[in-house]
């Protein structure tokens, strides 16, 4: 569904008449099928971010392709309706003076849907994401952290794209709410079959949520292996991380809850 080959990219340095340029991503191969999870991992600074807007289209790579199904994504037809995306900052993701209905209804509108169909699917995707009508009026500041990153999924999932791209999507949440936001994509992945690309340095949350975990270092991808296989990872890079997740979640200093059927599984 989602093919990226060789993709590369830098960027110049800081100072108006740097010429210096550093290259973030370095020959990025891999394919995303539909209905798959890919949990892309790495230390801060690896190029996760980078690969993401990528992605999105927001930017484009210096060498390479990224293709939805032999479309461009860089051409408008190779993106619209096809993939749409969940950030961290679910705090700015919606305009502040927005209610939670105008947030959503805005994708709705985009895509054609009009006065009562966009009324009952904000309905409906308010159900989904596990928030009742009564937040139809409210504004971003009177959503609690949890709350605001589900209405972001909702209008995420609300033109019903191929693919959502999560950027530590749950990562500024605590432990119990970042467990029912990992539950809640789950299930809407149930309900309509999309791809998940997880953007994360969560192992134990990739681990959760995901088919394939693709490990990043410096810019490149290091290997990519089935989240429930994970005694086939081979690098010490992917094995350090893991460990290092392992021995998180023994201190007790993991944010994370179901602890015990994600350490079985990183096992
Ligand atoms: N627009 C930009 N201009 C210049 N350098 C950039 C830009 N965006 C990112 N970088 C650099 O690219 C590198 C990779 O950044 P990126 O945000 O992709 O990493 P990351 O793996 O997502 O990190 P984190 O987990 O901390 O968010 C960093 O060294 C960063 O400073």
């Amino acid at each position: 569904m989602l093919t990226v080959d060789q993709v590369e990219k830098s960027y110049t340095g800081g100072g108006l008449f740097s010429r210096t340029s550093k290259k973030i991503l370095h020959n990025i191969s891999f394919a995303l099928e539909a209905g798959e999870v890919l949990g892309i991992i790495g230390e801060s600074g690896s190029g996760k971010s980078t690969l993401g807007r990528l992605l999105l289209g927001i930017e484009k790579p210096d060498r390479g392709t990224i293709q939805f199904e032999g479309i461009s994504i860089g051409e408008r037809a190779g993106r619209r309706g096809k993939i749409s995306a969940v950030f961290q900052d679910y705090t700015s993701s919606i305009h502040p003076y927005y209610t939670v209905e105008k947030a959503l209804a805005e994708p709705l509108k985009l895509s054609g849907q009009k006065g009562r169909e966009v009324e009952e699917r904000i309905d409906l995707l308010l159900r989904q994401v596990g928030l009742d009508s009564s937040y139809r009026k409210k504004y971003p500041h009177e959503l609690s952290g949890g709350e605001a990153q589900r209405v972001c999924i909702a209008r995420a999932v609300s033109t019903e794209p191929q693919c959502i791209l999560l950027d530590e999507a749950v990562s500024s949440l605590d432990a119990s709410v970042q467990f029912q936001v990992l539950e809640l994509l789950k299930k809407l992945k149930e309900s309509y079959g999309m791809s998940y690309i997880f953007i994360t340095h969560d192992i134990q949350a990739a681990v959760y949520l995901c088919d394939r975990l693709m490990f990043v270092r410096n810019g490149q991808i290091v290997e990519i292996v089935s989240a429930h296989q994970l005694t086939d990872v081979r690098s010490e890079y992917s094995n350090d991380m893991l460990r290092m997740a392992l021995r998180l979640a023994g201190s007790g200093e993991d944010r994370s809850v179901d602890l015990e059927n994600r350490k079985e599984r990183i096992l």
